[in-house]
């Protein structure tokens, strides 16, 4: 059981294939504009696919073709939504505003009070129950509004990033609410951040353009990214090219040794990741060799910008992260060549699958 869709809207440009299983958490990523609200909207009912159909529990949500077929209203797919902003009716206390969608379905006052009271004490919100939305905090709204999509009871909790709209100090202790809630239940999860996908998932997907462009478990999709927005996710440097011997041969004259050079022999591309950390950089032509397990990578720096306690620099689509002070000695410029040392054992490199959504960045 569990959820299995196929849609088609190309007005959005979306074309996607995905399920979720039955009890499992998938986190939906991608870039700004890549869809991943259409898929929510499509899965709530709020938009409706050109083509395709979708099933929840043996319960057909929509049968589409052309623009027409069926498509069950919102209200009688089990689905629940949590979006970035809390929408609690104003005039009704925390508890009225759960009790809200068991009373509209017919379930008894009294009846309706007490299963609020229940969902809004396992979304850590028991003491907020006669408050108005106008006295909640942001987190506070969140976690009764986390009751109310609970009370529906819904077959597939979707949540539209979550946590987008709260104050930073409050994410973790909303993450580790949602980490416990969701255990168990079925449930779509849009976010960009990684920590989400790591800690809530069982199962990411990446979007791109309207696609799923990746699917898997959080650590694996991390581990061997298969495209710019995931290796910028993962925090590591993607190189694509072919393979000439030993070396990875990829655009604008970029060269270097990978451990499985054999991987991409038939034709097929090779992908390279290293982390930013693995790369030492030195003005060019500086006195003494580099170490011999260290390639020397010429770049023209495009860019330098604090990340954390380290300078990131950029060059030739690499970054590279060095100390403070190891920045304020070299005097780097942008626009000015300079060397990267590409620690050669710090290297993973795996084929290219056929992605769609490949593009160079
Ligand atoms: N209400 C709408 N009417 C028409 N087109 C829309 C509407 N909302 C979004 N789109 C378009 O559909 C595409 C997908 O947008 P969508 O909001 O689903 O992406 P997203 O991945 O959720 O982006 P973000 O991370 O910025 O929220 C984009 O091209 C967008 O411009």
């Amino acid at each position: 059981m569990g959820l299995r869709i196929e849609a088609v809207l190309p007005e959005r440009g979306i074309d996607v294939r995905f399920d979720v299983g039955d009890g499992e958490t998938v986190a939906l990523l991608g870039p700004n504009g890549a869809g991943k609200s259409t898929v929510v909207s499509l899965l709530a009912g709020l938009v409706h696919a050109d083509d395709g159909r979708a099933e929840l529990n043996g319960t057909t949500l929509f049968n589409r073709a052309k623009g027409k077929g069926m498509s069950l209203p919102a209200y009688r797919r089990g689905t629940s939504l949590l979006a970035q902003e809390a929408l609690l009716f104003p005039h009704l206390s925390a508890e009225e505003n759960v009790a809200f969608g068991p009373r509209s379905t017919g379930v008894p006052r009294r009846k309706a009070q007490a299963a609020a009271r229940r969902w809004l004490a396992e979304a850590d919100a028991a003491a907020l129950a006669a408050k108005r939305p106008g006295e909640l905090s942001g987190g506070q709204a969140q976690r009764v509004a986390l009751a109310r999509a609970l009370a529906a009871e819904p077959d597939l909790l979707l949540l539209d990033e979550p946590m987008a709209a709260l104050d930073v100090e409050m994410v973790p202790l909303m993450r580790r609410l949602l980490k416990r809630v969701l255990a168990g239940r079925s449930a779509l999860i849009v976010t960009h951040d990684v920590l989400d996908a790591l800690t809530l998932a069982n199962r990411v997907l990446v979007m791109q353009e309207g696609r799923i462009v990746e699917s898997g478990p959080p650590a694996e999709v991390l581990r061997r990214p298969q495209n710019p927005f995931t290796a910028s996710l993962a925090g590591l440097n993607l190189v694509r090219g072919n393979v000439r011997g030993n070396r990875l041969l990829a655009a604008g004259g970029l060269s270097f040794a990978v451990p499985d050079a054999g991987a991409g022999v038939q034709g097929v591309p090779l992908l390279a990741v290293f982390p930013p950390s693995a790369i030492a950089v030195r003005r060019p032509g500086a006195a003494g060799t580099a170490d011999p397990g260290r390639e020397i990578l010429g770049v023209t720096v495009t860019d330098l910008e604090p990340q954390g306690d380290r300078i990131r620099v950029r060059g030739a689509g690499l970054a590279a992260d060095i100390s403070p002070a190891a920045a304020a000695e070299l005097s780097l410029v942008v626009g000015e060549e300079a060397e990267f040392l590409l620690d050669a054992s710090a290297v993973t490199s795996y084929p290219a699958s056929a992605v769609p959504g490949w593009r160079t960045v």
